[in-house]
C-alpha cells in the first residue's frame, strides 16, 4: 500500500498559562488527534468555537510544536527534518490574507520572500519562477511591481497564494482563511484551487465552515469537538447523513440556506 502524503500520529497540546505568581492554568487544546491525507485531496476540518482547529493547523504549519504525537511526510518524521525545509513542505495561508501583505513593498518582492529565506537560486532563476508562479494563480508578470493597495481582494489573495507556493509546497493548510470572502471570490477560488490541485498535486487543509467550499473541494471532513476527533468520513456522507450532534445542526442550517427552510 502506497504511504499516505502526510500522517497525523496521535497529536496533543496543552497549553500551560500563568494565572499569577504561583497559579497555572492548562488547557489540553488538542487530545490525541491522528489522521492520514493522500497526495492531491483536501480534508476539511470543522467544528465549533474553541475546538482546536487552529491549534492542530499551526501545529501541522510548524508554528508551533506538539506536546506530544509526529507528524510524517512521504513517512518521514517531521521531528527529524530540519526546520527550513519543513516550512516549505506544509504552508499556511492566513485567516486574513490581506493583512498579511506588507502596504509598503511591491508585490513581486513580497512572493519571493520565502524563497530568498529558504532557497539559493540565481537571480533569473528567481524571476523565472516568480512570474511562472504568478500565472499559475492567474495573475500578470507587470503585477509584480504594483504594491497591494493597488490591486483587487481577490488579487491580493492570489498574491499570498503564489507566496505560499513559491516554495513548491506539498501541503497549503488554509486557516479559516475563506471566511471572510464574498460569493464571487470563493467561486473564483474554487477554480484555481481545484486546477492548482491538479497540476501540482498539493494536498490541501482546509480549517472552518464555509461549507459550499467544502462540498465543492473537500474529499473527506474531519469533525473536532473540545480537542477531539468525533467524525472522519467522506464529504459526501458526512452532507447526506452527519452522526454528531454538532455536525447535524450545521447541516442541516447549510441546507435550509441552500435549499430553503423544509415544511
Ligand atoms: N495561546 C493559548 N493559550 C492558552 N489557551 C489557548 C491558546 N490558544 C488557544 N487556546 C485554547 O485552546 C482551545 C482551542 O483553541 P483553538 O483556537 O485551537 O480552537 P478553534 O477551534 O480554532 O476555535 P475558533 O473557531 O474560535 O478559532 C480553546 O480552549 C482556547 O481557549
Amino acid at each position: 500500500m502506497q504511504t499516505p502524503l502526510l500522517q497525523v500520529k496521535h497529536i496533543s497540546k496543552t497549553y500551560h498559562n500563568s494565572k499569577g505568581w504561583f497559579r497555572h492554568e492548562t488547557v489540553e487544546a488538542i487530545k490525541s488527534v491522528s489522521f492520514d491525507l493522500k497526495r492531491a485531496h483536501t480534508l476539511a476540518v470543522i467544528g465549533e468555537a474553541g475546538s482546536g482547529k487552529s491549534t492542530l493547523a499551526r501545529i501541522l504549519a510548524g508554528e508551533m510544536s506538539p506536546s506530544s504525537g509526529d507528524i510524517l511526510l512521504h513517512g518521514q518524521n517531521l521531528n527529524d527534518t530540519n526546520q527550513r525545509q519543513r516550512c516549505m513542505d506544509i504552508r499556511m495561508i492566513p485567516q486574513r490574507p490581506s493583512l498579511s501583505l506588507n502596504p509598503r513593498l511591491r508585490v513581486g518582492m513580497q512572493i519571493l520572500a520565502p524563497l530568498v529565506q529558504h532557497r539559493s537560486l540565481t537571480p533569473s532563476l528567481r524571476q523565472q519562477k516568480l512570474y511562472a508562479t504568478m500565472r499559475d494563480v492567474g495573475l500578470l508578470e507587470e503585477h509584480a511591481d504594483y504594491y497591494p493597495n493597488m490591486l483587487s481582494a481577490s488579487q491580493r489573495l492570489r498574491v499570498t497564494l503564489a507566496r505560499a507556493m513559491i516554495v513548491d509546497p506539498e501541503v497549503l493548510v488554509f486557516d479559516q482563511t475563506l471566511s471572510a470572502m464574498d460569493i464571487t471570490m470563493r467561486a473564483q477560488l474554487i477554480n484555481l484551487l481545484t486546477m492548482l490541485q491538479q497540476s501540482r498535486g498539493m494536498a490541501y487543509i482546509m480549517i472552518g465552515h464555509q461549507l459550499s467550499m467544502i462540498r465543492h473541494l473537500a474529499d473527506d471532513v474531519m469533525v473536532m469537538q473540545q480537542g477531539e476527533v468525533i467524525e472522519f468520513r467522506p464529504t459526501d456522507e458526512i452532507f447526506e447523513s452527519p452522526a454528531s450532534e454538532y455536525t447535524q445542526r450545521l447541516i442541516y442550517a447549510y441546507n435550509e440556506l441552500v435549499q430553503g427552510p423544509s415544511s
